[in-house]
């Protein structure tokens, strides 16, 4: 298909009359993976929540696919197929981590909660399918020989390609990342960025936030650099690097 996966167009987002985000204008193509960097309060974080829902635009519009999304709640985007990975672990411990990405798919079957307290036949059909999808979902993660050990015996990598998987059960069409890499060492890292380059060769659209410049270079096609909520430059890793806006604003003070 030609044109953009997401499209934000003149986004602009104020608390308290201090803008957040101000008349951001981004576009991530199809199979794309897009990271969003910038300082402390850039406006990483706003423009995160007005593409996943968590926020509405107080001006400019979010496209996914075409369709406008801005004025959507959360969840109506993530039925549109905006799935979203936060920073702050949502794993259930108590579950499994087959059953943790199983909780994925709900929602997105439609056979419905009648149907599940009858035990109908439909119930126990889409049951089915959601243990088989989820199933899928641990293997495109590498998590598959994990699938009966309780989520909370899992590493913090594998949990993390955890939220992924559990995600990736919604059969989304663009995936947020929020801080992906954050409180990861160094292998982790690695582990995470080869799990996320071999889902973008897979075809997905991601956008990611993050802090770690290091880790976004290496593995984004575009990069978009956030600093007092306006973009200061949008590019490849190394036309991004190399803009003397960036160096003075970010990279600059980065080690
Ligand atoms: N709910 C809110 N109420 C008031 N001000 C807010 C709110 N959310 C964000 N801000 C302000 O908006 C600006 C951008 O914040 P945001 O969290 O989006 O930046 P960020 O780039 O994600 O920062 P960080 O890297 O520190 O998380 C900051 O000045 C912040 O204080």
């Amino acid at each position: 298909m030609t044109g953009a996966a997401l499209e934000v167009s003149g986004a602009s987002r104020a608390f308290g009359g201090v803008f957040a985000v101000r008349d951001v204008h981004l576009s991530v193509a199809p199979g794309e993976l897009r990271a969003v960097i910038g300082p402390n309060g850039a406006g990483k974080s706003t423009l995160f929540a007005l593409i996943g829902g968590q926020l509405a635009p107080d001006a400019g519009s979010v496209t996914l696919d075409g369709a406008r999304i801005d004025r959507l709640a959360a969840h109506r985007r993530a039925r549109l197929g905006v799935g979203v990975v936060f920073q702050a672990a949502r794993i259930f411990h108590g579950l499994t981590a087959l059953e943790n990405v199983m909780v994925g798919a709900h929602g997105t079957t439609r056979a419905g909660f009648l149907a599940g307290a009858l035990r109908l036949p439909a119930h126990y059909r889409t049951e089915r399918l959601i243990r088989s999808r989820a199933m899928q979902c641990l293997r495109r993660t590498g998590l598959e020989g994990w699938a009966d050990r309780p989520a909370a015996s899992l590493p913090l990598g594998q949990q993390r390609a955890l939220q992924l998987a559990r995600a990736l059960c919604g059969e989304p069409r663009l995936l947020l990342l929020d801080e992906p890499a954050s409180g990861l060492r160094a292998g982790e890292r690695a582990q995470l960025a080869a799990l996320l380059s071999s889902l973008r060769g897979s075809g997905l659209t991601m956008l990611l936030i993050e802090h770690d410049v290091a880790f976004v270079m290496r593995l984004a096609d575009q990069v978009t650099v956030l600093d007092l909520g306006r973009v200061i430059a949008s590019g490849t890793p190394g036309t991004v690097r190399a803009d003397p806006h960036v160096v003075s604003a970010y990279l600059g003070t980065a080690s």
